[in-house]
């Protein structure tokens, strides 16, 4: 490793997230079968073709009477057309016979109508005269108050496309197409290991030059909240031969593997050095022209993903967001259609710096916008992550970003 100095140029986070690409392909290959009641944020293997109609009957969308809107046509208050109804539909159950002209038949709400009908008059707009005898206050237009067959879903349709994600909305139209279990990518496993010699666990007193593990914490968040099975495997001391074990055993446990730490001068070539040995093809990126989160790792051993964050608990968790959040959340495959929201800059966001930019960003509720108030604190603060609702990114080939610019952003929360 190491000879090769172009494998080591500073890559764009585009460029990182190609060389990544061609490698694991297989991720996004595998596929295993859940309840539909699991679902929740996982991601669709298979396009799903619908396998039936919904609905699959005419249903009324109102409780009323089913008629034939042209019985109904000059109805009105001190007109009211005379309908002779022939009984009850009742929920759950098929109509027996068709309508014939100048009938109706009661019906509640998501009831079936029978041959014949085209509405439904509500209730509201009937007045009973006695017997089977009604009187309808107000016409119908064929089609109203009803759904139509297939008025929803139509047969055959490809109503769920490959690698959607199952929000709530999708696990109801799957339950409706009788989907009980459904096939979905596996959560992505993650292990996670923080670096170096001065980090401590959270439950011991730091002695001078100490620091408690946050990134371990931060990191496990947010693989959690990216729908991977996260483990954290603790703190290990700069030392290649504790870094080797414990790096193997994590790749053998995990489809991606996490170090924070020891990526910058000093240590960075132990865990640039581990990558390399640990499978192929090793390193594919080593430092990103990205603020904060220059001195990122990137790398695959056999199949595995690994990345060498920053230690630089607000850079760590940045870098995480774009590079490692769409791998595991699908966003990769079937990037979010709906759109960032928007806020105003309050200030001038000058980009000098030849790198694409996260900026952290206060959000300020404005009448009916947004304002966004930059974060000025240094990426060692885990504060200005804990402060920030928003990121917002400053693309490679701009300047900065003006104030009062509407601009899109990230939201934190
Ligand atoms: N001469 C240079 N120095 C640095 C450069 C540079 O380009 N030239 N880059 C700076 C940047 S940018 C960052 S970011 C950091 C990245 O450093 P490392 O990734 O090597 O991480 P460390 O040196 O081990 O730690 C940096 C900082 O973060 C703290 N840290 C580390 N791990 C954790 C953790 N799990 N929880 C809490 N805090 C953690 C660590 O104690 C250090 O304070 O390098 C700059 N330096
Ligand atoms: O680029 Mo470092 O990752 O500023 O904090």
């Amino acid at each position: 490793m190491g000879n090769n100095s172009e494998l080591f140029k500073v890559k764009t986070l585009a460029e990182a997230m190609d060389s990544l690409r061609p490698y694991v392909q297989t991720f996004y290959q595998r596929a295993e079968t859940i309840p539909l009641a699991d679902s929740l944020g996982r991601i669709l293997t298979q396009d799903i073709p619908a396998a039936c109609a919904i609905p699959h009957f005419r249903k009324s969308t109102m409780d009323g009477m089913a008629v034939r809107a042209i019985d109904t046509f000059g109805a009105s208050e001190s007109m009211p057309a005379l309908v002779q109804c022939y009984g009850e539909v009742r929920m759950g159950e098929a109509p027996g016979e068709a309508l014939r002209q100048g009938t109706g038949i009661l019906m509640p709400t998501g009831g079936m109508l029978p041959e014949g009908a085209d509405a439904v008059v509500m209730v509201e707009h009937l007045e009973h005269f006695g017997e089977e005898l009604y009187g309808v206050t107000k016409s119908v237009a064929p089609g109203e108050n009803l759904i139509d067959i297939g008025e929803d879903v139509t047969v055959g349709e490809v109503i769920l496309k490959q690698f959607t994600r199952i929000r709530a909305q999708e696990m109801g139209l799957l339950a409706a197409l009788g989907k009980s279990d459904v096939s979905v990518l596996p959560r992505f496993r993650v292990g996670i290991l923080s670096t170096g010699d001065e980090i401590i666990p959270p439950d011991q007193e730091p002695l001078p030059g100490q620091s408690r593990d946050i990134n371990g914490y931060t990191l496990l968040g947010q693989a959690l909240a990216s729908g991977a099975e996260a483990h954290y495997y603790g703190i290990v001391q700069d030392d290649l031969e504790e870094l080797r074990t414990i790096l193997s055993r994590m790749l053998k446990e995990n489809d991606l593997v996490l170090l924070s730490g020891g990526s910058s001068v000093g240590t960075r070539d132990l865990s640039a050095q581990l990558i390399e040995e640990l499978g192929e093809p090793g390193v594919l990126f080593h430092g990103l022209a990205l603020k904060p989160g220059k001195p990122t790792i990137g790398g695959v051993a056999d199949g595995k993903l690994i990345f060498g964050l920053p230690g630089h608990p607000a850079s760590a968790m940045v870098v995480f967001d774009a590079i490692v959040r769409p791998w595991l959340d699908g966003s990769l495959l079937s990037p979010r259609v709906d759109p960032l929201p928007k806020g105003k800059m309050t200030q001038n966001l000058y980009s000098g710096s030849g790198r694409e930019e996260f900026v952290r960003a206060r959000f300020v509720p404005d009448g009916e916008e947004g304002l966004l108030e930059p974060i000025r604190g240094k990426s060692g603060l885990i504060r200005t992550m804990v402060l920030a609702d928003a990121v917002v990114h400053i693309p490679l080939d701009t300047e900065g970003i003006e104030a009062g610019k509407e601009i899109p952003f990230r939201p934190l929360r």
